[in-house]
């Protein structure tokens, strides 16, 4: 079932020009966090250039041979990065069919002792495709305008919550992590069922905040436009979905599981999935991960004594999908659930979470970067 709603618009402009209007959007975005969990945005001042040679570095790529995108799978990677082929990642138990990049901050690998926790290992280089040499260039630069739009959103999102402008600031201190993921949707090969369409399982992004650039689903050949056609879908409710149908100039903005529960529910995570675009086409987006550093531990943000009554009693936490206070905990989980040949690969050392805490009907934190 599919809704007619549509998600709300959120214009930071005012905000980041500090005009009149700026007490008009910390209202704005309280209402959506705490209903939807999820808005588009605009006013950002993210070029639309920068948008547009992001999407195109990623078409190249994933218009190449299947060889030169296999040189940098992400099975060569103890960090998770590089290319992901098309169902070689799994949520809920299945396998999604969207074939990605996966590119965090770059740094280097750290030297590890044995007592060092393992998410650390989660730090290091990506892999570039040698083919597009342009991709690197384009998604750093791209990486770093959000990353800058990321804090400034956290500080409205402490405005938003009667807190000072500053409050959650510490808590993206030194080395917050950025990760992207470079995605492409198509339709299901024939060895899937008639009908499969999980072009991306229902989910809750694990971490604290994600932006989505979408484009338009488009034919392979000739790129033309096909409207209107799912993709991106968000949970309402009552059981049904919101289409988050892509709009030019903006992104699609939603919080995280660990955003959630530092508001005690307040601001909510919300499921959403994506559905597999019809055969013959392709839909790419672009997700944008901003989180604290791996070694950051979650603390509660103390919210004003009317919000609180609004919240009432918080749920308790889900038992099948335990979600650690520290952040690279958190992050490490998610990975070893959704990259399994990498975990077998890199992290045959580490406890993985057991078929009885994922079972197939959960929404899992997949997404947690
Ligand atoms: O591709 C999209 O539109 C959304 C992707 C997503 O939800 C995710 O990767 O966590
Ligand atoms: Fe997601």
């Amino acid at each position: 079932m599919t809704s007619a709603r549509t998600l709300p618009t959120l214009d930071i402009g005012p905000f980041l020009a500090g005009t009149a209007d700026r007490a008009r959007f910390l209202a704005d975005l309280r209402a959506a966090c705490h209903g939807p969990g999820f808005f588009y945005l605009t006013g950002h001042g993210i070029p639309a250039a920068r948008t547009a040679a992001v999407l195109d570095v990623s078409r190249r790529f994933f218009h190449l041979a299947e060889a030169a995108k296999l040189a940098i799978e992400n099975v060569h990677s103890p960090h998770f990065r590089g290319y992901t082929r098309l169902g070689h990642e799994i949520t809920r138990g299945n396998p999604d069919i969207r074939e990605q990049i996966d590119i965090s901050d770059e740094r280097p690998a750290r030297a590890l002792g044995p007592d060092d926790p393992a998410y650390l290992r989660l730090d290091g280089p990506n892999q570039w495709p040698a083919q597009v040499p342009e991709l690197r260039a384009s998604v750093l630069a791209y990486m770093d305008e959000l990353g800058g739009l990321s804090r400034l959103l956290v500080r409205a999102f402490a405005e938003s919550l009667g807190l000072p402008a500053d409050h959650l600031d510490r808590t993206f201190a030194d080395e917050p992590r950025s990760h992207l993921k470079l995605i492409r949707y198509l339709a299901a090969p024939p060895a899937h069922p008639a009908g499969y369409d999980q072009g991306v399982g229902s989910h809750k992004d694990g971490g604290f905040l994600t932006f989505v650039l979408q484009d338009d689903v488009r034919a392979l050949r000739g790129g033309e436009a096909v409207e209107p056609a799912a993709g991106l879908q968000v949970a309402d409710d009552s059981g049904g979905w919101i289409d988050a149908a892509p709009r030019p100039g903006t992104f699609v903005v939603n919080i995280g599981e660990m955003f959630e529960l530092a508001t005690r529910g307040y601001y909510r995570a919300t499921v959403h999935r994506v559905v597999s675009p019809p055969p013959g086409h392709e839909r790419l987006s672009v997700a944008f991960f901003f989180g604290p550093r791996l070694s950051a531990t979650l603390e509660p943000v103390p919210l004003p004594a009317e919000l609180l009554r609004e919240i009432g009693d918080a749920p308790p936490p889900d038992p099948h999908n335990p979600i650690f206070a520290q952040h690279g905990v958190n992050t490490l989980k998610s990975w070893l659930r959704s990259h399994p040949e990498v975990a077998r690969r890199h992290y045959a050392d580490v406890a993985q979470p057991t078929a009885a805490q994922t079972p197939a009907d959960q929404p899992t934190g997949h997404g947690a970067y």
